[in-house]
């Protein structure tokens, strides 16, 4: 298939790129490089062998779309770009909701314009807010408690009212609990200066410089070591998600939700211990107090994304750390 995909030189969307080719498909990357650089598309090249199509322009932008549409003929699109920094969400809610929720509407109706009508959509486990219970299945209520997650859950709506209104199209959307490490080549990965408060970047900072120390936010969490717990999913596995949901999408007017995690919950300590272990790295910490809005413990249960998409997370929390540092190391990681 030929898959459009928007936001294709950022993070999750230039693995996802790998993932494709590897699987047979045709990806186009389209990106305005509002956080990632023209040469990703150089790099993931490097990594499959060949050159890949990348297209330079705004998802907000219609003619350009149309533009893209005309001369490609797609199959489906896989939709990544957005704003994803939910501090930034509560300070600049405009910017937020005018790239997440505009620049979809504005692609959607270029998809039907162009006669495609097939989308598959990141979503994020940040909808889910508080959990009432865990492991987090579909089933558990959502409940956006910023303009990130609101923007997030207006798209999830969003696509599920266009699809219900035309079984000419179909949706599929991923939640994706805590994405971390990088291609095993280290050719791409995430800048660490694009995420400044996720943990994994900063205990690769830490480790890379010694006079730097890593805070460890709470370590009075009703937890086995009294740090919080996440599903962190290594982002070539999440990668490989989108290749199973394109293959198994639903029937035309119909939507499918799947979480996208490990189904294991590893504390902050236990990843920090990890890298490491794994890297002969230390990683010097100071203790700090909980971090305002921080949830104690949250993971996913992978049960449907494997019944129904046939795809689990294969890669562990050793490769998880590697790859990181590998990243870093091959000078591509800040
Ligand atoms: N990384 C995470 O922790 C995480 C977790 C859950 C969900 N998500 C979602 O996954 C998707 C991909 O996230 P990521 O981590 O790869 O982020 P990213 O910032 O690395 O990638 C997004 C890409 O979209 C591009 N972009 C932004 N605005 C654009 C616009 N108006 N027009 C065209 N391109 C634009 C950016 O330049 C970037 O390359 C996002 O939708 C994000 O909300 C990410
Ligand atoms: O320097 C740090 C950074 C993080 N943490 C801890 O590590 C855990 C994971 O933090 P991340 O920021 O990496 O991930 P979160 O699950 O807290 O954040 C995720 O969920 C958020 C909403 O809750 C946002 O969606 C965010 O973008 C997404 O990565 C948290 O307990 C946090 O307090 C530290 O101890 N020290």
């Amino acid at each position: 298939m030929r898959i459009l995909l928007t936001g294709g030189t950022g993070y999750i969307g230039s693995h996802c790129a790998v993932a494709l080719v590897e699987a047979g498909h045709e990806p186009v990357l389209v990106d305005n490089f509002a956080n990632s650089k023209p040469d990703v598309a150089d790099r993931i090249g490097q990594i499959v062998g060949r050159e890949l199509t990348s297209e330079e322009g705004d998802i907000r932008d219609a003619a350009f779309l149309d533009a893209v549409f005309a001369k490609h003929h797609f199959d489906a699109v896989i939709h990544f770009a957005a704003l994803k920094d939910v501090i930034a969400s509560v300070d600049q809610p405009l910017e937020y909701y005018d790239v997440n929720v505009g620049g979809l509407t504005t692609l959607l109706a270029a998809m039907d314009r162009a006669d495609v009508r097939s989308i598959v959509f990141s979503s994020t486990a940040n909808i889910y807010g508080e959990p009432d219970y865990v492991p987090i299945d579909e089933q558990h209520p959502v409940s956006a408690r910023n303009p990130y997650g609101q923007s997030k859950l207006a798209g999830e709506r969003m696509i599920s009212d266009i699809v219900a209104a035309d079984p000419r199209w179909r949706g599929a959307i991923l939640r994706y609990f805590n994405p971390v490490g990088a291609h095993e080549t280290g050719l791409i990965g995430e800048d660490p200066s694009n995420r400044p408060s996720n943990l994994m970047p900063l205990v690769v900072a830490a480790a890379a410089d010694p006079e730097r120390q890593l805070s460890i936010f709470g370590t009075d969490y009703p937890t086995k070591d009294g740090t919080a717990e996440r599903d962190f999913i290594h982002v070539s596995d999440l990668a490989e998600a989108h290749v199973a949901a394109l293959d198994h999408l639903p029937e035309g007017g119909n939507v499918s939700v799947h979480n996208v995690g490990t189904g294991k919950s590893t504390s902050v300590r236990m990843l920090i211990h990890t890298f490491a272990m794994v890297n002969a790295q230390p990683v010097q910490c100071v203790e700090k107090p909980r971090r305002e809005g921080d949830i104690a413990s949250v993971w996913s249960s992978a049960d449907k994304a494997e019944a129904e998409l046939g795809w689990r997370a294969k890669r562990d929390l050793v490769e998880m750390c590697r790859d990181a540092w590998n990243f870093h190391r091959r000078g591509h990681g800040g």
